[in-house]
């Protein structure tokens, strides 16, 4: 056991210097998996820290969170106890709370690798789970040994993911090590310990390689996975990159769509859509024109949107922008996307003209603000200029304006304002929002 986790540490690179934190639980796998990083921690030289989360949903969480502490202090861990709140409204009940709660706090904590103890026979109940909720192929391929850091959490190994649970019980016994049981775990009310407890012992009495077995099949799910991820990213490129065409994404296969959109979600940490959802999106999107933009609702959250030949995927919630000062950056983020400033001579907005100003910033459009897009034109309404140029109400108050103080002199999709335009052999910057443009940038 000691030589799998440490070619586990192996592969993924943990050497000298790396910062360790194993996941506490005090039950036996995560109690096993301290004990082993204790013993490798010399020989490979990272430094070892242990983190508790305290759900405080039993009666017995202090006693868990004092448990761990002690085995700590005899290995000479340092340990901390994580107190989190779990949102009794979660739409998944207390268990998915419990999690997401736990892997927010763990997430938190300054480290490189956040180290769990889940082991085989947790592998084979998550692909059952997930199988048995009509997970795809990402879904089905359930735990990973490791996963890379992302910004803002640290990696995630599982050294004990090739163990099976009554290897590591026995180790612990062996070690004569002590650990605390965790009485929900005996709940059949929840799913995964009907898993656990009934349906896994009725396969493995017929199937006796089952656990295995299905653990197999979750690395080719991986395999898989890896692959429709290399396709998404060509599919990608070929609809234009980072921003995409509408034209190119609507007009792969429909199981193409969906693998990309799947694995921009991905990126986004978004969950994955239902399959019913995102075809649905689909449908209704390949119907968009430059006269109707839509946006559709994934139900995960997310939505996608087709204005202007772009389609790109953007929080529901995501109606409010950071306004941001313009100090000549090449492009500033806004909101899902970008706006980028390009430089010309005698394009866009006039370069002498914007020195003049005190303060250049891009925020959404105020109420009541006017814009004169040519001499000899009124000074419109900017809702009427968005009306007239077809911008969707949904999309109005997240459209990028540059403001020259108080005076708005760039509204995206609609135009630049005449007092500020360029003239033609003047030098210019012509700001271009590129909505969706920030994932993988
Ligand atoms: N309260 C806790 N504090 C710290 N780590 C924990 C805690 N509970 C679980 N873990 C970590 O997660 C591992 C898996 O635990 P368990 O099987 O109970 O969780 P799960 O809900 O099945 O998994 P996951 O949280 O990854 O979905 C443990 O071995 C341990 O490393």
């Amino acid at each position: 056991m000691l030589a799998a986790v440490a070619q586990c540490l192996r592969r993924a690179g943990v050497g000298a210097g790396a910062r360790l934190c194993c996941a506490l639980s005090g039950g036996v796998d995560s109690v096993v998996l301290l004990a082993l990083l204790h013993r490798l921690r010399p020989e490979v030289g990272f430094s070892l820290e242990a983190a508790h989360v305290h759900h405080g949903l039993s009666p017995n969480a202090s006693a868990w969170a004092d448990a761990c502490e002690a085995h700590c202090a005899r290995l000479g861990v340092p340990f901390q106890v994580l107190r989190v709140a779990v949102d009794p409204a979660h739409s998944g009940g207390p268990e998915a709370a419990a999690r997401a709660a736990r892997h927010a706090a763990l997430d938190r904590v300054p480290c490189d690798w956040m180290v769990f103890g889940h082991h085989q026979d947790d592998q084979a109940e998550t692909l059952l789970f997930r199988l048995l909720r009509g997970a795809g192929v990402a879904g089905a391929a359930a735990m990973a040994v490791s996963v890379a850091a992302a910004p803002g959490r640290p990696g995630r190994l599982r050294p004990l993911l090739g163990q099976r649970r009554a290897g590591i019980l026995e180790w612990a016994r062996r070690e004569a090590l002590s650990w605390v049981e965790d009485e929900s775990n005996a709940d059949l009310r929840f799913a995964r310990n009907m898993l656990r407890h009934r349906v896994l012992p009725s396969l493995e009495a017929a199937f006796p390689s089952a656990v295995p077995m299905l653990a197999r099949a979750c690395a080719n799910f991986a395999e898989a996975e890896g692959l429709l991820a290399d396709l998404a990213e060509l599919d990608a490129q070929t609809c234009g990159g980072r921003i995409w065409r509408a034209s190119s994404v609507l007009g792969l296969s429909v199981p193409r769509q969906a693998n990309l959109l799947r694995w921009r979600l991905r990126e986004y940490g978004a969950q994955a859509p239902s399959r019913g959802r995102l075809e649905e999106a689909l449908r209704q999107l390949a119907t968009a024109t430059d006269a109707r933009p839509l946006r559709v609702a994934l139900g995960n959250g997310w939505a996608c949107c087709v204005y202007r030949g772009v389609l790109w995927v953007e929080g529901v919630e995501e109606v409010s922008v950071q306004a941001r000062e313009w100090r000549g950056e090449a492009a500033l983020p806004w909101g899902s996307g970008l706006v980028r400033f390009e430089c010309g001579l005698g394009v866009g907005l006039s370069r002498v003209r914007l020195q003049e100003a005190e303060r250049l910033v891009l925020a959404a459009r105020a109420p009541g603000v006017r814009l004169q897009l040519a001499p000899g034109r009124p000074r419109q309404l900017l809702r009427k200029l968005c009306q007239a140029a077809g911008v969707p109400a949904w999309l109005r108050d997240r459209m990028p304006v540059l403001w020259a103080d108080d005076a708005p002199v760039w509204v995206a999709g609609i135009g630049i304002a005449c007092s500020h335009a360029c003239a033609p052999d003047e030098a210019g910057v012509m700001p271009r929002w590129e909505p969706g443009a920030r994932a993988g940038a």
